[in-house]
């Protein structure tokens, strides 16, 4: 015996605030849908909307345009023959909720609110929305006059209900509600729901995927089921990629997979599944038998008469269930090269850009954000050949290209929209210098020399003129102070030329119509978790797609290019020794990031993960690592290290708020805009937990100590 049924699930690359684009995408999806034969469509959280509309949603115009859509979306017949879960906000007697509304042929079917909301990292739900804080409960709900003329009802439920059909059982969970501990799938399962959907607003990070997957595969594995996971993708305004990969799960195994990146505005997964391998495996699993039967919780049914999987379906030989699959993932290197590239695409074509404009210095990191435009300029190419024609348009639109022209090869299109510039000065070497313009040459980037010397000693000039005191490196004999503050105005200068090229390369090109350029950065997390960059230098800049990613991942990134893109030249990037080149070179002194910085990359990950991800104060951060660092390291060195870090992270804190929008990649970013609120005057000496520090490494030592915790000394 089988009951076969066809489900379709999608991956939305839906926009925040563009609500008629936003209900054209649902539109397709339901189409598409239906097109595979499916009798349940359901999408991302909040997708009317878009996910990241953040305090817009306080604004009640959001509902109402909301509202306003979804009346245009259900009342469309062309929508209708299937089951619509759709994601939106709603008022409900002047509380706002996330909501999903499912309906059937232009009726509303019930209104389920998020009870558990997402609230810690980047996730600000409580800020918006208020969760439903009555499990198994629900209130009558009056539609808004103009819905009532469209669906021809005046109140439907609204609460934690589940769907009855003639054939099975079907209730709707959010996204976060499937990481907490007791998952709404888990009573609703052991309640006879059959079909659980999953809408998400859920973000990428670098190796997170598993997590979501283990969470979704566990459920199923564990309560029986068929699980339907909806996610949005791309960028929608904000430092988020939306990561996509809908997904249908059975019984612990996945059945279909879409992709986690792509420049596909609509991706609808479907998969044909039987509903008697779920009774099968449930009715068989005798302690989950136990539980169902001790169940509490019984859900209200909202009865729908009608079959989703008509007795003609279920014998048809035509319609073959999915087969189970393994799973897909990404290495991280392709993490890197897809992701960044998916959101630049987007953030280029939304805001109407002209092309990118990048300082190439010759280094690892700028090498990577060119890397990435190129990783993008090959995903056009890719989807172009493809036939993806909002691809097309929007790579029209993009280089100014004519009617009938196809973007057919990346570094062609490099050439019309990407911009890099090397500037140079007395410090810079060849080796950098070449290296630039051959990355440039390789990907087909305009690219710009220039050698900004006289530039750099007006401006000292200037300073000496006016103050009658000049100020010399410090291999030539100065100060610290003069020392930095001669790196700093090159480093400074630097951004306002990125700004004027960025300005008027179009015009020098005669690109009509054209704006300005986009100035990309290519600070890493790292640099800006220590602080390691000069205020408004290029770091500063219009966006930055390397912001979230650390240099050990950007290293294994070009290497995964150098062999993936076929482009040897990213080995010497690869090979050289980071340098600033912002102080003279002699023969016996190089500069190098590491050596200037007190610490290795390497460390500046562990300090960033045990600082962010885990909560460490320097105090327990110290005790960590004296655990894992000794005896390679003496209790003493681990201190200094620990001390260090701390002091240079405090110090520098101030730069993180003037910091260029990044793409969000790392858990431990310092992005203090949106992911890692603090203060940004503190103490770098942190006194107290030195002096607590000191004494636990005077015990390590054999030594008395005369701390007293409990006492003012
Ligand atoms: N507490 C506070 N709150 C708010 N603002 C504060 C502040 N303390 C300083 N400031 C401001 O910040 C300024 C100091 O910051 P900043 O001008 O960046 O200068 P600063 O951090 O002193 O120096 C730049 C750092 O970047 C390093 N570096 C090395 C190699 C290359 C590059 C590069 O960028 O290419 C950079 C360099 O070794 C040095 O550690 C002060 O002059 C002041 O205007
Ligand atoms: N000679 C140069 N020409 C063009 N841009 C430069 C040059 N030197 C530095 N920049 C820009 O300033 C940014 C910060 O410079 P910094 O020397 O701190 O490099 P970094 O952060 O180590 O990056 P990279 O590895 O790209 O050199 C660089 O990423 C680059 O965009
Ligand atoms: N929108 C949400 O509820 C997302 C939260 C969830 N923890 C995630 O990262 O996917």
């Amino acid at each position: 015996m089988s009951h076969l049924i066809t489900l379709a699930t999608c991956n939305l690359n839906q926009w925040a605030l563009d609500f008629e684009g936003n209900r054209d995408r649902i539109l397709e999806s339901i189409y598409i849908a239906k097109e595979k034969g499916a009798r349940l469509r359901v999408g991302p959280e909040l997708e009317i909307t878009g996910y990241g509309c953040l305090d817009h949603f306080l604004e009640n115009d959001v509902c109402l345009h909301s509202w306003e859509m979804y009346a245009q979306i259900i009342k469309n017949p062309k929508t209708h023959g299937l089951l619509l879960d759709i994601g939106m906000p709603v008022l409900h007697k002047n509380v706002r909720y996330n909501c999903r509304l499912l309906s059937l042929d232009g009726k509303i079917l019930f209104i389920r609110p998020k009870m558990w909301l997402a609230n810690d990292g980047n996730y600000r739900e409580m800020r918006f929305f208020t969760p439903w804080m009555k499990p198994g409960f629900v209130e009558d709900f009056v539609l808004p006059p103009e819905i009532q003329k469209v669906t021809d009802q005046k109140v439907v439920s609204f609460g934690d209900a589940v769907i009855n059909t003639l054939d099975t059982c079907i209730g709707a969970e959010t996204c976060e509600e499937l990481f907490t501990p007791q998952s709404p799938h888990i009573a609703m399962s052991l309640d006879g729901v059959e079909i659980i959907t999953n809408s998400s607003g859920s973000h990428h990070e670098l190796r997170k995927l598993n997590k979501r997957l283990d969470l979704i595969l566990n459920a199923t594995s564990r309560c029986g089921g068929i699980y339907l996971y909806a996610n949005q993708r791309g960028c929608d305004g904000d430092r988020l990629y939306y990561d996509g990969c809908a997904l249908i799960a059975v019984n612990g195994k996945v059945v279909a997979q879409g992709s986690q990146f792509s420049l596909k505005d609509v991706e609808v997964v479907t998969a044909t599944v039987d509903l008697e391998e779920v009774r099968n495996y449930r009715a068989n699993f005798m302690s989950r038998g136990l539980q169902a039967s001790l169940s509490e919780t019984k859900f209200k049914r909202i009865d729908v008469a009608v079959e989703l999987a008509p007795m003609k379906a279920r014998f048809d030989p035509l319609i073959v269930p999915s087969k189970s699959r393994p799973i897909f993932y990404h290495t991280p290197e392709e993490e890197i090269a897809l992701g960044p590239a998916c959101w630049l695409w987007d953030y280029i074509r939304r805001c109407n850009g002209t092309g990118y404009f990048l300082p190439l210095s010759g280094g690892i990191d700028s090498c990577a954000t060119a890397m990435i435009v190129h990783s993008m300029c090959r995903l056009v190419v890719k989807e172009a050949s493809e036939g993806n024609e909002q691809v097309i348009l929007d790579a029209r639109k993009l280089t100014r290209g004519g009617e009938g022209w196809i973007p057919n090869d990346p570094q062609e299109l490099a050439s019309k929209f990407f911009h890099t510039c090397f500037m140079g000065t007395e410090n810079s070497s060849k080796e950098t210098r070449d290296r630039s313009r051959e990355l440039a040459t390789q990907i087909g980037s305009y690219h710009v020399d220039f050698n900004m010397d006289s530039v750099v000693s007006s401006v000292v000039s200037l300073f000496e003129v006016a103050t009658g005191k000049k100020p010399v490196y410090k291999i030539f004999g100065g100060s610290q102070i003069e020392n930095l503050a001669l790196q700093n105005i090159q480093a400074r200068l630097r951004m306002v030329f990125a700004y004027l090229f960025a300005q008027l390369l179009p015009w020098l090109r005669g690109i009509k119509n054209s704006g300005g350029l986009l100035v990309l950065g290519s600070a890493n997390v790292d640099e800006c978790l220590r602080g390691y960059l000069t205020k408004y230098d290029c770091s500063s800049a219009d966006i930055n797609p390397i912001g979230g990613i650390s240099k050990t991942d950007l290293k294994k990134f070009i290497a995964y290019a150098s062999t993936e893109y076929n482009m040897p030249i990213l080995d010497s990037f690869l090979n050289a020794t980071p340098t600033a080149e912002l102080e003279p070179i002699t023969e016996d002194y190089v500069q190098s990031d590491e050596i200037d910085m007190g610490m290795t990359y390497e460390e500046l990950s562990v300090f960033g993960y045990l600082r962010k991800v885990e909560k460490c104060g320097p105090y327990s951060m110290f005790l960590k690592l004296l655990h894992e660092w000794t005896p390679r390291l003496t209790p003493a060195q681990v201190s200094e290290k620990v001390k260090r870090f701390f002091f240079f992270y405090a110090i520098n804190r101030h730069k993180q708020t003037v910091l260029t929008p990044s793409y969000h990649a790392e858990q431990y970013s310092p992005d203090d805009n949106r992911f890692d609120l603090r203060p940004f005057l503190i103490n770098p000496r942190f006194t107290w937990a030195s002096k607590k520090i000191d004494q636990v490494v005077a015990q390590c030592e054999g030594k008395t100590t005369d701390l007293d915790i409990m006492s003012i000394d």
